[in-house]
């Protein structure tokens, strides 16, 4: 395809989405519909969709329209390139623009939904401003170093092999930062043999500050595809590891991951007595990962906010009685958000006084992985 064409392809898509599909779906459909797309092409038309999607309300502003058409101009305008010569109508491109097409003034524009606007300033303080700018740029790709089959250098050769390149975190030597050929990954060794698994840098410094010590008793009572299960698997031989999901298909790929992983897992739809950690990695608004799902920063309300926080307030208080005196819970959620993170804490422990706080940490794109939040909460 030719660059104009990716650009047609990317307006069409773009357009799905602001009719209300979601982003991966339109990609699939309009990915279906054009076989004649290698996967250069495919791979270049998710990122404009992404990079679109990620400054929404600036690059339709600098492209005159909240359309597909509108935000490439804009998205054009952004980079300091001339729309025009892209939009020629010559083959697959798109068609020329019409006199004064666009060119509207972008300076004042936010990239945070409005309505979200005092609730992001408040959660985030003076980070706010850089938070919100940081949102609008591609995430970094970052490995965990499975530390029960490799070393950091042994997982760096094996990705060298690979063709990947990866520099480890001056914070923690067991992630990786991948710099060169992320799209490798899947089909490479170091990742098929378990020697690494993707998992953002944010939630890996969460799971690294949990007190784990071999023979400890873990329920993960919202594990989903397992990410935190696993990353406390690496940490200690000898964990009882149990998995929990309100539902059981999303944990559907944890036992082959906890296979490659070479660790034992125990899948569990009802769990019953008492944990030495509980981890809760609740349901959230995902706010803290909108660099990599761009169009859900869109679609999030005031009302779907307010029920995930009642949501999260009724997991927290289920996964409570599997501590007991002297356990641990760990609260997490990859959300920025205050009612979410802080407020939802403090909610919890006002209701279960016989619970205090031991440690809490907001995590930033500005400390290079995704927005994560943990609160660590023991029982007296
Ligand atoms: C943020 S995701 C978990 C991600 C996972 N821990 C990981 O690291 O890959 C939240 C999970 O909570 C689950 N969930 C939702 N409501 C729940 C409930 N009432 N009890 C337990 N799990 C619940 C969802 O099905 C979802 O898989």
């Amino acid at each position: 395809m030719t660059p104009g064409a990716r650009i047609s392809a990317a307006i069409e898509v773009l357009d799905r989405v602001l009719a209300g599909q979601p982003a991966e779906q339109a990609l699939l459909r309009w990915s279906r519909a054009s076989r004649f797309a290698g996967s250069g092409d495919r791979a270049a038309v998710r990122d404009l969709v992404f990079d679109a999607l990620r400054c929404r309300n600036s690059h339709a502003a600098l492209g005159g329209a909240l359309t597909g058409r509108g935000l490439m101009i804009g998205g054009l305008r952004a980079a300091g390139r001339d729309p025009a010569a892209l939009f020629t109508g010559q083959g697959h491109a798109p068609e020329p623009l019409a006199e004064g097409e666009g060119a509207g003034p972008a300076h004042g524009v936010s990239d945070i939904p409005d309505w979200l606007g005092p609730l992001w300033n408040g959660s985030l303080g003076e980070d706010a401003g850089a938070v919100a700018a940081a949102m609008r740029r591609r995430a970094p790709v970052w490995l965990r170093v499975n530390t029960r089959k490799a070393t950091p250098a042994k997982a760096l050769r094996a990705l060298a092999d690979d063709g990947i390149a990866a520099t480890p975190d001056p914070r923690l030597e067991t992630a990786l930062r991948v710099t060169e050929n992320e799209r490798r990954l899947a089909q490479g060794r170091a990742y098929r043999d378990g020697l690494v698994e993707l998992q953002d840098l944010s939630p890996q410094l969460a799971c690294a500050a949990l007190p784990v010590a071999p023979g400890m008793r873990v329920l993960d009572y919202c594990a989903g595809g397992g990410g935190k299960t696993l990353a406390l698997a690496a940490r200690a031989a000898d964990l009882t590891l149990v998995a929990h999901d309100a539902d059981p298909a999303r944990m559907r790929d944890l036992p082959q991951r906890a296979a490659r992983a070479g660790v034992q897992v125990r899948l569990d739809a009802d769990p019953a007595g008492r944990f030495d950690l509980v981890i809760v990695d609740a349901p959230c608004s995902g706010s803290g990962t909108w660099r990599r799902t761009p169009d859900s920063k869109w679609r999030l309300t005031e009302a779907a906010l307010r029920d995930l926080v009642a949501l999260q307030a009724g997991i927290l208080r289920k996964a409570a009685r599997h501590v007991p005196p002297g356990g641990l819970m760990a609260y997490m959620t990859c959300s920025v958000l205050d009612p979410e993170n802080d407020g939802q804490a403090a909610a919890f422990l006002r209701d279960h006084p016989g619970f205090s706080q031991v440690s809490r940490r907001l995590w930033t794109p500005l400390d290079a992985g995704d927005g994560f939040f943990m609160s660590l909460l023991a029982r007296r």
